[in-house]
């Protein structure tokens, strides 16, 4: 077979995938296009070859000395398919994107690699409401993890801080799995009285109990065929835990006041912002029910761990609250907002915004506007915008406001090399001031 012929069997075969694809030869030189991609992207006008990196990212050199993973490399090393996750730039702004990169060799063993790209819609790099949104890395980490786990039907457990959008999370799982097209329905736990727990959940029957004047619903039957979400997981009452441990176990149910079982078909999707396995530890949680729950854990970052992403929230926070205004924060003011310590996380951050639009003097949202925002938070204080003010009525020594400090950076990178970059120190000297077992 010809040189062109091979190249226009493998254009068939690209044109065959669902998803834009290409072909690269090893010098990340783009050969071959499939329709999809060329409807995505456009048609190839250059004469010059075009290399993926800079068709996708417009870099100058390829991703892995840019920082990211090369989709290439791994599949070259291994000889087998690869994923990874990217944002690439298309004609409609920046894009998550799930790539597949399998090698080929031609009749001459010259290599070549097939990489599909599955644009991940679930999330999205630009500001636009509803979504989950985010460009850094520690977000790309995370979508990586919602993508894999999406399509499968295994119990997704969702930990973290109030406001680091653990709901969102779970419909980003919902909507990546097969089950998308079906309910996603939400149990509120926490609020939930105990005496209705059961009912709330598997529904009852008229006249099972006293007030139960007609027959209801329950949300596992709701939930039929899709996803339940269970938030707040950690605060089912202890003696209400094992029912909903049958549950899971069984997948059958029994509607309050009737004797039949009934089968459920759902998958499980929890999250807590408590520490269940110290809940388990002190006998709060059941130890069967959490590993029931926990066969997938992810952990949603604290704004803090995701700076880099505070303009681009911002920006599709003020887009949420009114569409219709190009609502901008000034630098300054951007600047002002990156110093908060947002313990209220992203629902703090849109508390903040929601304030600083009501007090705005123009569609510029300016540092004073912003400060004043900051100023009318129900926490506010000037301890909590200046942690060394704390320190210092707390009387600690500087010993004491270096190690919290130390502490803090461990919380958040766990690469001792990383922490020491940052706090500007060698790695002996970082391993001399963190106790032992740190
Ligand atoms: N990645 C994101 N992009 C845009 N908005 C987000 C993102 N994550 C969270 N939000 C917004 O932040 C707010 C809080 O999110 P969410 O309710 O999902 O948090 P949570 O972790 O479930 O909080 P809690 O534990 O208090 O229930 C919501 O208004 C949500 O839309």
């Amino acid at each position: 077979m010809t040189d062109a012929s091979w190249l226009k069997s493998m254009t068939n075969i690209l044109d065959s995938y669902s998803d834009p694809a290409v072909l690269i030869d090893e010098n990340y030189t783009i050969v071959a296009t499939n329709q999809l991609y060329q409807h995505r992207f456009g048609e190839q006008q250059t004469p010059q070859p075009v290399k993926c990196y800079a068709m996708s990212h417009g870099y100058h050199r390829p991703c892995d000395q840019e920082g990211e993973t090369c989709p290439m490399h791994a599949a070259r090393e291994s000889g087998a398919t690869s994923s990874v996750l990217h944002i690439h730039n298309t004609p409609q702004g920046k894009e998550h994107v799930g790539i597949e990169t399998t090698p080929v060799t031609d009749e001459h063993e010259r290599r070549y690699f097939i990489e599909i790209m599955r644009p991940i819609r679930e999330v999205s790099a630009e500001p636009i409401a509803n979504k989950m949104i985010g460009r850094s890395k520690t977000f790309n980490q995370l979508v990586d993890l919602i993508h894999k786990v999406g399509p499968t039907d295994v119990n997704v457990l969702l930990t973290g801080a109030s406001g680091t959008g653990k709901e969102l999370a779970a419909q980003a799982v919902h909507k990546a799995s097969h089950r998308t097209r079906k309910p996603f329905v939400t149990v509120e736990c926490s609020g939930l009285p105990d005496s209705l727990f059961e009912s709330e959940l598997f529904g009852h029957l008229r006249g099972a109990f006293t007030g139960a004047t007609s027959t209801r619903k329950g949300l596992v039957e709701a939930a039929q065929g899709g996803t339940l979400f269970l938030d707040e997981v950690g605060d089912i009452p202890l003696h209400q835990q094992v029912k909903l441990l049958r549950l899971i176990e069984t997948r059958t149910y029994r509607p309050v006041g009737q004797t039949d079982l009934r089968e459920a078909d759902f998958r499980l999707i929890c999250a807590t912002h408590k520490n269940l396995p110290e809940m388990v530890e002190q006998k709060l949680f059941r130890e069967d029910l959490y590993h029931r729950i926990s066969t997938f854990p992810i952990r949603l970052p604290a704004l803090q761990e995701r700076r880099d992403d505070l303009p681009l929230l911002a920006a599709s926070i003020l887009l949420r609250i009114d569409a219709t205004r190009p609502l901008k924060l000034t630098d300054d003011a951007l600047a002002l907002l990156s110093e908060h310590p947002f313990s209220g996380n992203i629902r703090e951050l849109k508390n903040i915004l929601e304030r600083a639009v009501v007090l705005r003097e123009s569609n510029e949202l300016s540092k004073h506007t912003v400060a004043q925002a900051l100023s009318l938070s129900p926490t506010h204080s000037t301890t909590q915008t200046n942690p060394f003010l704390a320190a210092a009525q707390q009387r600690l020594s500087l010993a004491e406001v270096e190690s919290n400090y130390l502490d803090a950076l461990l919380a958040l990178h766990s690469d001792k090399t990383e922490v020491a970059d940052i706090a500007q120190c060698s790695l002996r000297t970082l391993y001399r001031k963190i106790k032992p077992g740190d």
